[in-house]
């Protein structure tokens, strides 16, 4: 029987998505094994620096990666916005199981909702796409970086130092705290998610057949396609590092994708919002990332790019 092994980072949402799959996979009944093999990634190590700083998207990811290439490891489970928008020579994600409540979620210990926020609120969030959305209706907000893992950031809010927090509705729900903690959950068209925001990539080597053939049973459709066209937005915009881009897609039963996309400046005075809809998600990412730039949005991620540099 061959023994298929899983590497996963060490955090307690990493191993907690990386169990949940292993034990999808094995409801296939296929001949396989399953073995966890935890992986120290850069993005782990470096707490103390803002992650857009470091290299952002893709530092989760790297050493995970060279692992597989190296067969030390056959699969990965990730969060899908973690992942770069292309993947490695010989890599390729073997599927996207059904996405969970893409939404971002408002925590606080003080108050009841984001419209309760008193004028000035300290709110954390490290994320340049939820402080541009979040100062673009709230200019009175102070945005404080956060850093560390859900629960870490939970404990940091238990402390004091902020008002709110602001994490992804989807590590919450995955780790089963969500009814516990969340105070709002911010509707889509406030605060429009990361690309692949509540969904998961299981990631394989393309040359790899048998486990393909084992994760296409863990595949779903509508995931699929809907993170797909974001996903090549998310390309044509070249967004590979840290930059206040979002987008969500939607997908009717005829599949109809209907895509919005965003670029803002991290300050939220300038954003750029428009909506795509098609057959064909690929086109409709790419298309809608053409119209953001023709209305400016080359500018405005160049602008972000030059400060982190700084
Ligand atoms: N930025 C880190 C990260 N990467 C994936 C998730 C969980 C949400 C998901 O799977 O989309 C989180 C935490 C967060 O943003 O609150």
């Amino acid at each position: 029987m061959r023994k298929i092994i899983v590497g996963s980072r060490r955090s307690k949402l990493a191993l907690t998505q990386t169990n949940w799959v292993i034990d999808q996979l094995k409801k296939a009944g296929m001949p396989f094994e399953f073995e966890v093999k935890e992986i120290v990634t850069k993005g782990d190590v470096i707490l103390n620096v803002t992650l857009s700083k470091v290299g952002g998207k893709g530092l989760f990811v790297k050493e995970i990666e060279q692992a597989m290439l190296d067969k030390e490891i056959d699969i990965a489970v990730h969060s899908m916005k973690d992942m770069p928008s292309e993947l490695p020579e010989g890599l390729e994600i073997g599927c996207t199981p059904k996405r969970v409540d893409p939404r971002d979620a408002l925590i606080s210990e003080k108050y009841s909702s984001l419209r309760e926020l008193p004028n000035g609120a300290v709110v954390g969030t490290s994320s340049l796409r939820r402080a541009a959305q979040l100062l673009n209706r709230r200019p009175d907000l102070t945005m404080k970086s956060i850093r560390g893992n859900i629960d870490t950031r939970l404990e940091k809010l238990k402390s004091g130092e902020f008002d709110a927090i602001i994490l992804a509705a989807a590590g919450l729900e995955r780790m089963g705290w969500s009814s516990d903690v969340v105070t709002e959950y911010l509707d889509v068209d406030l605060c429009l998610p990361a690309v692949g925001q509540g969904s998961l990539a299981i990631e394989c080597r393309s040359e790899d057949s048998e486990v393909k053939e084992l994760l296409s049973t863990l595949n779903d459709e509508y995931t699929y396609q809907t993170v797909q066209a974001e996903r090549a937005f998310l390309h044509s915009l070249e967004g590979g590092c840290q930059v206040p881009i979002a987008a969500f897609a939607t997908m009717t039963d005829d599949h109809e994708v209907t895509l919005t996309g965003l670029v803002a400046d991290p300050e939220g005075k300038k954003v750029l919002k428009e909506i795509n809809k098609g057959k064909d998600p690929q086109r409709v990412g790419v298309d809608l990332a053409e119209e953001l730039k023709s209305l400016g949005a080359k500018k405005i991620l160049d602008d972000v790019k030059k400060d982190l540099n700084a």
